[in-house]
């Protein structure tokens, strides 16, 4: 859906439409003027399966997560960053590639995983980056981008990627070919704030934005960052790719879309600017 002001948002199928089943969001995201969805967890679901439900609505898909492992257990954040688990991680990550591809989705996110009791920061973060050189590697071929999340220790306490420096110090550290930022505004504001200098700085690595407002994580214009602002940065930096709207609608799906025209209004001219 392209908003007033020319930016580009998605759906995120696991937070909008949860008024209806899974499958049947992909028609109701469509039918509200969405062009584009994306979410984290399609496994429990034929890949071919999905791909017509896109198909039959019309629309494209964004971005899925990489497997992720059982609630409560080790893997559950991924197996990326946990010493001993390489199979475990290649087989995930190529499960996840294999989806993608199917999909004709662009991006794949990699989660940064739980740092385990007793392992240090350094061999979790050492063993995260052998791992994701080794997914960039597999992933060059067939040009799905893969993307890493910081997020923040409230929601996900003991997450290895933490902040935006350390997922885009992995970025760098693998040359940033194949590999970028997805930064999701919600992370940034409850971890570290500055939301517009983590903007301007980390612009060259990001690939994918996602969305909500903190603190409920809700839709923007409900909570406490200046969205106007924040999609001006985007716009004065010809940011091209998706903005995920990864948020829990406050009142309903369709009834909370009015922050699009609100909150994403198209920018003033210079004539209007002027008068
Ligand atoms: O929690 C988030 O934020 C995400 O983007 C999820 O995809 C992580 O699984
Ligand atoms: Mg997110």
């Amino acid at each position: 859906m392209h908003a007033p002001n020319g930016l580009r948002f998605d759906a995120n199928l696991k937070w909008l439409f949860t008024e209806v089943p899974f499958e049947e969001r992909f028609d109701a995201a469509s039918a509200a003027g969405f062009t584009a969805v994306e979410y984290a967890d399609p496994y429990p679901y034929p890949a071919a399966r999905l791909r017509r439900r896109l198909t039959d609505a019309g629309l494209h898909q964004v971005l899925i997560n990489a497997p992720v492992g059982e609630p409560g257990s080790p893997e559950r954040a991924g197996a990326a960053c946990l010493p001993g688990r390489t199979d475990r991680f290649r087989s995930d990550l190529q499960r996840g590639l294999d989806y993608a591809v199917e999909l004709g989705c662009d991006v794949l996110h990699v989660l940064g995983g739980i740092r385990p009791d007793g392992i240090s920061h350094d061999r979790a973060f050492a063993t995260f980056v052998t791992n994701l050189a080794w997914a960039v590697d597999q992933a060059r071929d067939t040009g799905i981008c893969l993307v890493l999340e910081a997020q923040n220790s409230r929601d996900a306490p003991g997450y290895l990627l933490d902040t935006q420096a350390r997922a885009a110090a992995v970025v760098e550290a693998l040359g940033g070919n194949g590999i970028g930022l997805l930064l999701d505004l919600y992370h940034v504001q409850v971890q570290e704030g500055d939301l517009i200098s983590a903007l301007r700085e980390q612009l060259p690595r990001i690939r994918h934005v996602q969305i909500a407002d903190p603190p409920d994580r809700t839709e923007p214009g409900s909570g406490e960052i200046a969205w106007p602002r924040v999609f001006d940065t985007l716009l004065d930096a010809s940011y091209q790719g998706w903005i995920g709207c990864e948020y829990r609608p406050a009142d309903g799906t369709v009834n909370g879309l009015s922050w699009l025209a609100e909150q994403a209004a198209a920018p003033a001219t210079a004539a209007e600017a002027a008068r």
